[in-house]
């Protein structure tokens, strides 16, 4: 049983938003439900002001499209909908043709775990221009949000430099499948384990945890509550030691600590959840190894996220593994990673593929036409530059020039020595996903050697180093004409 189906066993075709199915609505009565359509799903800027995103979600999304499939419930829900004059909204011969609607369209995504930029699509939905708008709402919110939280985990993972991160984010996720989501993505992006059991459950993601101040205070004294728990749980004793007086709290811990290592098992460690970090971390270190126990590990939690880990980092902390929830899995300083889908081009009744363009006021916003593929160009290094190209434009031109379409004169040539792969490969093929599911630990690794493929200067979280991504020269050219076709059709 896959992950959706586990979680989720009511038909799940209506998440969409309304407009989605007006649409549909009307694409049907005018007679263009089949026409051929290709949209893309892209997002314009790295979340984070970083310099880098993680492509995260796609199984999810997969899952919806293998699922969808109106359920006579659903048609009778839409059957009660009514337009503003009282009248059903959605006429019987419609709902009919939904009640028997399969999806037939073909997807290509890139693979969850790759390192993608602004611009690229990570998914590319082609075929009947009805179809495709019914996948819009679902795709945007199965891949916006486990790629903005991949991507925040692998920020939090490089700011700890290696140290294990455990997610601990459930009590301030958002809803249940934000809580499970972000569990998925935090994986994904480097967290080593999460407190998450039902994400342990579905997922196989490790699961890992402490104690709470609960428990210490449910005692008469903390050096008691230690004791009880070493003595329930001897072989997961990692003791929180903040509830009193931090540095008593550690001195507690070494007392039973060393009576755990005279029983014959091991303390794993302590947590401090306040105060000064650095200090009580050094200080921590400094008692535990005066008392021996310098396998015992440090755990820190209390509101982390890259940014205070970097600083405790450069303050000395002796921190060896870092439990981060809110920040992590709401995406606390930007919660919602801006992904859209836009129509790129439609088949005319000629038979003849039509670009489509976009324009907006902002050139950042004006979408590019065309059926669009991201190409990466790798040398003995790793990666060097990508180009986004319209697959209309084949063959492609020798030499490749990239060209910036927010600043033409930013152009790169490319070598004609160097690797190249194509980023969007097929997942579903008339309907039929053709994608074999991924293990969440396959995933993982591909993130990680992702990442390494790239200067490590994109990973910086100040000013970070900019990528090189560009438009190859036709499609940067006619993107340009279309535009200016565009604004003279609207001044006319
Ligand atoms: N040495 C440090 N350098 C930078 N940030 C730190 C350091 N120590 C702790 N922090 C961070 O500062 C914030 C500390 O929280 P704050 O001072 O509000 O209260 P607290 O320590 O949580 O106390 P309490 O939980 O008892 O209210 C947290 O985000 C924590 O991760
Ligand atoms: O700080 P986060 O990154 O979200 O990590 C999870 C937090 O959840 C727990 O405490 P909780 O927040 O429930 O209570 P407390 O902070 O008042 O101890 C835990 O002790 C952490 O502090
Ligand atoms: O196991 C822990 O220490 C834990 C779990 C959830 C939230 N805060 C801490």
């Amino acid at each position: 049983m896959t992950t959706l189906t586990k979680i989720y066993d009511t038909s799940l075709t209506l998440l969409t938003d309304l407009y989605q199915l007006t649409m549909a609505h009307g694409y049907w009565k005018t007679g263009r439900a089949e026409q051929e359509a290709v949209f893309h799903l892209y997002f314009r800027k790295n979340p984070f002001e970083g310099g880098y995103t993680i492509a995260a979600g796609l199984e999810y999304a997969l899952e919806y499209v293998r699922r969808f499939q109106f359920s006579g419930d659903d048609i009778s829900y839409l059957a009660e909908l009514e337009g503003n004059d009282g009248r059903p909204l959605f006429s019987p011969e419609f709902l009919s043709y939904l009640n028997d609607l399969e999806i037939t369209c073909d997807l290509h995504a890139v693979p969850e775990g790759t390192v993608v930029f602004p611009h690229e699509p990570l998914v590319r939905v082609c075929g009947p221009i009805l179809q495709c708008q019914l996948l819009e709402t679902a795709l945007l919110n199965l891949i916006n949000y486990q790629t903005l939280i991949a991507t925040k985990s692998a920020r939090i993972c490089t700011a700890t430099g290696g140290d294990p991160v455990l997610e601990f984010g459930l009590r301030r996720a958002q809803g249940i499948d934000g809580g499970l989501s972000a569990s998925r993505a935090a994986y994904i992006g480097g967290c080593a384990a999460t407190s998450n059991v039902l994400a342990g459950k579905l997922f196989g993601i490790p699961v890992k945890g402490t104690h709470a101040h609960s428990w210490v205070m449910s005692f008469e004294d903390e050096l008691s509550a230690f004791e009880e728990y070493a003595e329930a749980m001897p072989n997961n004793c990692v003791f929180l030691v903040d509830t009193y007086n931090t540095l008593e709290g550690v001195r507690n811990a070494i007392r039973v600590g060393i009576q755990l290592r005279e029983a014959g098992h091991k303390m794993v460690g302590i947590r401090l959840d306040s105060g000064d970090l650095a200090y009580l971390s050094i200080e921590a270190r400094r008692l535990l190894d005066e008392a021996g126990l310098t396998e015992a590990a440090i755990v820190a939690s209390n509101d982390l996220d890259e940014a205070t880990i970097t600083s405790l980092k450069t303050q000395g902390a002796r921190i060896a593994i870092w439990g981060v929830g809110t920040r992590l899995v709401t995406a606390y300083d930007q919660p919602a990673l801006g992904g859209v889908y836009k129509l790129g081009a439609v088949r005319n009744e000629n038979n003849e593929w039509e670009p489509k363009l976009k324009l907006s006021e902002q050139a950042i916003k004006t979408s590019t036409p065309g059926i669009l593929q991201t190409r990466r160009f790798l040398n003995e290094n790793g990666a060097v530059a990508d180009m986004i190209y319209d697959e209309l434009q084949n063959p492609l031109p020798a030499g490749n020039v990239l060209i910036d379409p927010l600043d033409p004169t930013r152009r790169r040539f490319l070598d004609e020595s160097l690797q190249s792969e194509d980023l969007l490969i097929p997942v579903v093929r008339k309907g039929e996903i053709v994608h074999q599911q991924e293990s969440l630990e396959k995933i993982r690794e591909r993130a990680q050697q992702q990442l390494d493929l790239f200067h490590v200067g994109i990973q910086r979280h100040l000013e970070p180093h900019e990528y090189p991504v560009g438009l190859e020269q036709n499609l940067y050219n006619f993107k340009t004409e279309q535009i200016l076709l565009a604004r003279k059709l609207t001044q006319s």
